[in-house]
């Protein structure tokens, strides 16, 4: 009899907890379209800031944002991060560090921090109205991290994609996800040196670029440079459609010569289910 109570409460207990969670949990994307749509209707606008966007790859795709952050919004991210860099996570330590820079977050409290993913989630929109081919989706945005270099500081060749899925750190409501687009933002641009190479993207004519970007990407055999730019950003698709990792979008970030190089990274979840 006894037995017959405690199996019959378990189930009881175990229908109740299924009950309670079943109308928020949430099934993977059913196309890239929607799930982007949905989440980008629960964020406010991103307040007004005129940025235009270059195209300077399609295939895989590469975008140069002008004027994505403007110099009040950089200000007041330099000032509240300014103590907190610490040394940057290296992945693959070998006899040369992967990586020699520093880094930190914008605490997700910071009354810009809201913005930034509004506006981010804008330009992703826009790439899945526009470029549907690249079959990205997403469903959030990592923590902003910034990433600092001083002279002789540099990020060797990396993609940004996971060899293996990650799983969110939340619980049971924990998903797996892979880095479907970067953005890259330059914070600070007072260097020497210091340049996002991307060995792999196809060099393009300049005649195809706006005169803003002229002066800012070398194009040559070996890949394309841009020079840090305070205010303007990069974006790009990390996956291939099937989700596996694109090779293409190996890039570096150049030895810095003199001076501080600053930028943000801003790292779009790709849903991958339970
Ligand atoms: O420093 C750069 O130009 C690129 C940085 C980067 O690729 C990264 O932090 O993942
Ligand atoms: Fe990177």
């Amino acid at each position: 009899m006894n037995q017959f109570v405690t199996i019959t409460s378990f189930i009881t207990g175990c229908l109740a907890i299924f009950l309670i969670f079943f109308p928020t949990l949430r099934w993977p994307a059913s196309s890239p379209q929607v799930f982007g749509t949905t989440e980008h209707q629960q964020t406010p606008p991103a307040q007004f800031q005129n940025y235009s966007t270059v195209s300077v790859s399609t295939d895989p795709l590469l975008i140069y944002i002008i004027n994505f952050f403007s110099s009040s919004e950089i200000d007041h991210i330099l000032n509240v991060t300014e103590g907190s860099f610490v040394p940057s996570h290296v992945y693959s330590p070998g006899s040369l560090p992967h990586r020699n820079s520093s880094s930190c977050v914008l605490p997700s409290s910071d009354p810009i921090h809201d913005l930034i993913i509004a506006r981010s989630r804008e330009v992703l929109d826009k790439v899945l109205r526009e470029h549907p081919a690249t079959g990205l989706s997403y469903f959030d945005i990592e923590p902003l991290q910034l990433v600092r270099y001083g002279p002789s500081e540099y990020y060797h060749a990396h993609v940004d994609w996971f060899d293996t899925l990650h799983r969110e750190n939340k619980g049971w409501n924990s998903r797996l996800y892979n880095r479907g687009a970067s953005f890259f933002v330059y914070l600070k641009d007072n260097c020497v040196g210091g340049g996002t190479h991307f060995p792999h993207i196809a060099a393009v004519t300049k005649k195809t670029h706006s005169a803003a970007l002229h002066h800012l990407m070398t194009s040559l055999e070996g890949g394309i440079t841009f020079e840090p730019r305070k205010g303007n950003g990069l974006f790009w698709v990390n996956l291939q459609p099937g989700g596996m990792g694109d090779g293409r979008l190996l890039h570096a970030g150049l030895p810095v010569k003199q001076g501080t190089k600053i930028g943000m990274n801003i790292w779009v979840k790709r849903d991958f289910g339970w």
